[in-house]
């Protein structure tokens, strides 16, 4: 791995396990400051499994994983509360709370053990809903939100942490695509370094600053996402044939279909091809 001096964000060698299984084998990346960094690959490739190590929902078997240059692993969980906030991809269930005080709990990191939040927190909290274009939810139990409000608002929980680092697990989850692009055009313009697993490879092209490719557990590829995501990788790890496009000068879209066609059921009873007699005349349509 290239050591960058400079980096916000170097994982180094990070190994886990999931019930015994090892899933990451030996994972190491890096971000700069600022920089927007795309984890992509298959289902199943340990996106999520990395991820968790970077909010500490996972403990790593091996390996080392540097905020700003501090040792995460070794903080405790106030201190890397501050240095890093996540949008997990199955976001716990609260209830029974109004979408302020969950945005509010997001300054938790920066309280002592008996304060409670006072008005600049309340004040960075509404802002963080203003940035997610959530206030108009302020008042509402989280509970009653659909999918894709909650998933806005739980990310300006996680912005109104103030991390050094954002970790978002498939922030685009049940966004229509106005939200999708909204999200990632305002996470593009906070400037904080930011981890994105993210399934939408052609808004990985257009909106990350790098991609790194996951599969099986190991990083296959990494760095600007035109030069990552090439053909032959592209049918390699997805198993999809696929072609940038230019769709206006310097912006890029990425066309893709299945390698081979997907797997079907098995036809079932006589071959109806086959029951067509030679002579028989095409229907007029
Ligand atoms: N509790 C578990 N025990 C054993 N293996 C697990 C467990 N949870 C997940 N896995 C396996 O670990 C691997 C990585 O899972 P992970 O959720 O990190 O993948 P992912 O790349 O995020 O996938 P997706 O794109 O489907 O969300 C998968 O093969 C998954 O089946």
């Amino acid at each position: 791995m290239t050591l960058s001096p400079s980096a916000d964000l170097t994982i180094g060698g990070l190994r886990a396990r999931l019930s015994g299984v090892p899933v990451l084998h030996g994972v190491d990346l890096r971000a700069e400051p600022g920089e927007v960094l795309g984890v992509v690959g298959p289902n199943g490739a340990g996106k999520s499994t990395l991820l968790r190590c970077l909010y500490r929902a996972l403990a790593p078997e091996s390996g080392t994983v540097l905020v700003g240059g501090k040792d995460l692993l070794a903080m405790d969980p106030a201190t890397s509360a501050r240095h890093t906030a996540a949008l997990p991809q199955e976001a716990e269930p609260v209830s029974g709370l109004r979408v302020r005080r969950v945005v509010v709990l997001g300054r938790t990191a920066h309280l002592g053990p008996w304060q409670t939040p006072g008005a600049q927190d309340h004040w960075i909290a509404e802002e963080a809903l203003a940035r997610v274009g959530a206030s108009a939810l302020a008042d509402r139990d989280i509970a009653t939100l659909s999918g894709g409000e909650r998933q806005r608002v739980l990310l300006a929980r996680a912005l109104a942490q103030q991390p050094r680092v954002l970790v978002l697990d498939e922030p685009l989850n049940h966004l229509d695509i106005r939200h999708q692009l909204d999200a990632l055009l305002m996470v593009r313009g906070l400037g904080i370094t930011t981890v994105l697993a993210v399934h939408d490879l052609g808004l990985a092209l257009r909106y990350c600053d790098r991609l790194c490719v996951l599969a099986d557990g190991a990083v296959v590829a990494s760095g600007p996402p035109r030069q990552v995501l090439q053909p032959a990788l592209m049918a390699e790890v997805f198993g999809v044939r696929a072609r940038q496009v230019e769709i206006s000068p310097g912006e890029q879209a990425l066309w893709c279909e299945p390698l081979e066609p997907a797997p079907g059921p098995a036809p079932t009873g006589p071959d109806p091809a086959a029951s067509l007699d030679a002579s028989e005349e095409e229907p007029a349509c």
